[in-house]
């Protein structure tokens, strides 16, 4: 199966868990990560607003709230802008419907940042990913200022497989996160 194909079906699968469903497995996730020492001890996050499914991060954001800063992408052009948010500050519509922080009036660059929560519809256990196909995180990835920065794949177990088809462009994540574990890639 391609890319194409699998993208289709699991987002298809994906639809299919109910608000409940969502809701419980988003929790069990971020109580996988809220137990991670790399996440403990990230201060400033890269995180992301959750649409179509995803892993919701609410619960870490009202959690966490004050004690981290998270940083939220815009989808600028074909490239990814980093706006930091504070708990309790306005979210405004973006593009594809994906909540962005209201005020963009500060951009962070890789340089200020402990870790990278990378949104997933797949993962593989070389830590290969499959995203919704715009290549935002591909390309992030290639950028040499990101290259230190830890990233971790965020995905529901539903979304693990063996071995996921991978392009020439595709990075492999160094760690993935399921509601279930935390899985270490060994060649990382
Ligand atoms: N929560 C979240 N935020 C994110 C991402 C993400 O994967 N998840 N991104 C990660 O890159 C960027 C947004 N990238 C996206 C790329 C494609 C589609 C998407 O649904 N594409 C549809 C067509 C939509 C349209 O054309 O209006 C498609 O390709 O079928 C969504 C987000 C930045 N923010
Ligand atoms: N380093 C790069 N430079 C330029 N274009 C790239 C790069 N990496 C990927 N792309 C382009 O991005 C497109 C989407 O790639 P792919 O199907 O792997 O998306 P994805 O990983 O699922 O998406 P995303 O990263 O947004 O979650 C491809 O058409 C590819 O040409």
């Amino acid at each position: 199966m391609d890319k194409a194909q699998l993208r289709a079906q699991l987002l298809q699968e994906r639809r299919q868990l109910s608000e409940a469903q969502w809701q419980q497995q988003s929790l069990e996730l971020c109580a996988q990560l809220q137990q991670w020492s790399v996440f403990q001890q990230a201060s400033r996050i890269c995180a992301y607003c959750s649409t179509q499914r995803e892993a919701d991060l609410q619960p870490l954001f009202d959690r966490l709230g004050k004690a981290k800063v998270w940083v939220l992408p815009r989808c600028v052009q074909k490239s990814l802008v980093w706006h930091p948010w504070q708990w309790g500050q306005p979210l405004t519509t973006g593009a594809y419907g994906i909540k962005v922080p209201a005020d963009q009036t500060e951009i962070w660059s890789p340089n200020t940042v402990d870790l990278l929560l990378v949104p997933c519809l797949a993962g593989d256990r070389q830590g290969y990913r499959l995203g919704y196909g715009g290549g935002y995180y591909d390309r992030l990835f290639a950028d040499p200022l990101w290259r230190a920065v830890p990233k971790v794949g965020i995905l529901f177990e539903a979304g693990l497989r063996e071995k996921l088809p991978h392009d020439p462009w595709d990075m492999p994540l160094q760690t993935l996160v399921t509601e279930k574990q935390i899985i270490q890639i060994e060649s990382c």
